[in-house]
């Protein structure tokens, strides 16, 4: 049984600007197996984001194929993309993207709000289960400036799962954390995996990558399988 949540086959993406064509992504071939934790890593402008991005339904490539969970998007409406992505994809995202002024409670409110599956009545059941899952059941009044870096990337981390996503994408989640709150989040992140979460990760950082039990690099608009450890000086 092919059990790929992600399939990239053949895939090109480029962006002109004043200086020509830039080809970032070039007859890329990937794929992730449900319940994997994977790492990408690569050098600053190397394609990561863009790459993450396709493969989160919020751009599209140029040509070839993306199939997710078994479905090929490409020529899906938007209507069925942000359908697609609210079912499957939950996002972590380096700078937390916390609502200010809302409460814990009321940020971790805002996809139910777009979920046409979880009831309103279910609500609060579920905001206080992934309260639990991350450790922070009692912050659920706080605003995101009462707590520290550690603990609103954890607050992402339950948005990211409130709709019981297949797969946690997640971008440089440790990219503004100290050390000690880093291995927090990636111990959080590696325990979701072990319940059987699909969990994909950009990262420069091979201590992050670390955790993963795959690694990949992308150089030059290929993605090529690597060991974490032969980034420890490279990236
Ligand atoms: N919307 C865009 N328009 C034009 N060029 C773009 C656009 N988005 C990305 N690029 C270019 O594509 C290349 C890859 O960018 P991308 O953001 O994917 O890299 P990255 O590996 O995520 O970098 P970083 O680690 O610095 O975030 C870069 O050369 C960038 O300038």
């Amino acid at each position: 049984m092919n059990n790929c949540v992600i399939e990239l086959t053949d895939l090109n993406k480029s962006f002109s600007n004043g200086a020509g064509n830039n080809h970032v992504l070039k007859q890329v071939n990937f794929s992730v197996h449900s319940g994997e934790m994977v790492a990408i890593l690569g050098q600053s402008g190397s394609g990561k984001s863009t790459l993450l991005s396709i493969m989160g339904l919020l751009d599209t490539a140029d040509s070839g194929r993306y199939h997710l969970c078994g479905q090929d998007v490409t020529t899906f409406s938007t209507y069925q993309l942000s359908q697609l992505r609210n079912n499957h994809i939950g996002w972590v995202f380096q700078n937390f993207n916390l609502i200010a002024d809302m409460t814990v409670t009321e940020n971790l409110s805002v996809p139910l709000r777009f979920n046409t599956r979880i009831k309103a009545v279910d609500y609060q059941a579920k905001v206080s289960d992934v309260l639990r899952k991350v450790g922070l059941s009692e912050k659920a009044a706080f605003y995101p400036a009462e707590l520290s870096g550690g603990q609103q990337q954890r607050v992402a981390i339950a948005r990211a799962l409130i709709c019981q996503p297949d797969i946690l994408l997640c971008d440089e989640p440790t990219g503004n954390l100290d050390s000690s709150n880093s291995n927090n989040v990636m111990e959080l992140l590696s325990a979701l995996h072990q319940e059987g979460k699909t969990v994909l990760i950009i990262t420069h950082d091979s201590e992050v990558a670390a955790y993963c039990q795959k690694a990949y690099k992308i150089s030059d608009g290929e993605i090529t399988a690597a060991s974490p450890l032969e980034f420890k000086h490279a990236v």
